[in-house]
């Protein structure tokens, strides 16, 4: 199985020779064009830092409900803020979640007051923004994967408004559950902006569709320093297909010993890379020819998370 996740080192990408950051575009437009997603390595994101990330979750959570009830966004918006378990949908099904979501601009995100939780609001917005410098740097690699000058690139397209940072969690539940496919932790989908970074610790569950096979999932288990990169559903667009958006899913954790009844509780944290609300997404001249000619009409990016968002919130 383990054969079957692209795996890429950062590193040249990040301070080597012109050479070596083509030979990793080239890897990673591989791994975008046959699965769809891939495991990062050397990123930049310390692990120090990923495990405080994880700590500081679990103390969110971990917080009255009533408190974090009064971070919950009012509809009609469903901007960033909490999430309660039960909140989201995916074609009907109940994603078994509670999320956080946050950026760094402090205006934009309800925080939970000072005193609950000191120095947390500074850690987010620092860790948001390492993981903005992060898709940045995977912008450019895409972007010179698809051969855009620095003028196209497609950086320019994402000030940083709508990146999400998302904290999770999965209460504890009888596998049962699972398995019957009465309930599911996250119901399978593609993300809907451009790149997805998830963060796994402990329990994992991560599963991506396998692409050369029809309903087969791969199981992505945790790997500390490790970072599971996706396309998402607008990158899709905006190639014209070269890229896919990576289907994935939560679900039981395989790694874990076999035939627990209870499976324990799990969190993970995904930062979603978005467009500005005004890009118009249509496909790249440089991902349609004679031989591939354009599949998708134009659309407007803010329109589209708000639709989508609209679907899942209500
Ligand atoms: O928890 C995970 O590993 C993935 C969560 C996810 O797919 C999402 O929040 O969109
Ligand atoms: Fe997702």
């Amino acid at each position: 199985m383990g054969s079957t996740i692209p795996t890429i080192d950062f590193r040249p990408f990040i301070n080597g020779s012109l050479q070596e950051r083509q030979q990793i575009a080239t890897n990673v437009d591989d791994a975008l064009r046959t699965v769809g997603f891939f495991r990062l390595y050397n990123h930049g994101i310390g692990q120090g830092k990923i495990e405080q990330c994880f700590n500081w979750s679990k103390q969110f959570f971990h917080l009255p409900d009533d408190e974090k009830e009064t971070l919950s966004p009012t509809p009609p918006s469903f901007d960033r803020g909490f999430f309660a378990l039960g909140k989201e949908k995916v074609r009907g099904q109940i994603s078994m979640k509670e999320n956080y979501d946050f950026s760094d601009a402090m205006a934009d995100t309800a925080w939970p007051k000072g005193e609950l939780l000191p120095r947390f609001r500074e850690f987010a917005a620092d860790f948001h923004q390492d993981c903005s410098r992060l898709v940045y740097r995977l912008l450019d690699c895409v972007s010179m994967a698809l051969q855009l000058s620095d003028e196209q690139s497609l950086r320019q397209y994402h000030t940083g408004t709508l990146f999400t940072s998302s904290l999770n969690h999965y209460p504890s539940v009888p596998a049962q559950l699972l398995q019957s496919g009465e309930a599911a932790r996250s119901p399978a989908h593609a993300d809907f902006g451009t790149l997805s970074l998830i963060f796994q610790r402990n329990v994992g569950g991560l599963e991506i569709a396998d692409m050369k096979k029809t309903a087969t999932f791969i199981h992505i288990n945790p790997e500390p320093g490790s970072i599971i990169v996706f396309g998402g559903y607008l990158l899709n667009r905006w190639t014209d297909k070269r890229y896919r958006g990576a289907v994935h899913r939560v679900t039981e954790p395989s790694h874990l010993e076999c035939g627990m009844e209870i499976l324990p509780e799990r969190y993970s944290v995904v930062f979603f890379s978005f467009p500005d609300a005004a890009t118009t997404i249509e496909p790249l001249a440089s991902c349609c020819s004679d031989e591939n000619p354009r599949k998708y009409e134009a659309i407007n990016a803010g329109e589209y998370l708000q639709k989508k968002k609209a679907v899942i919130y209500t």
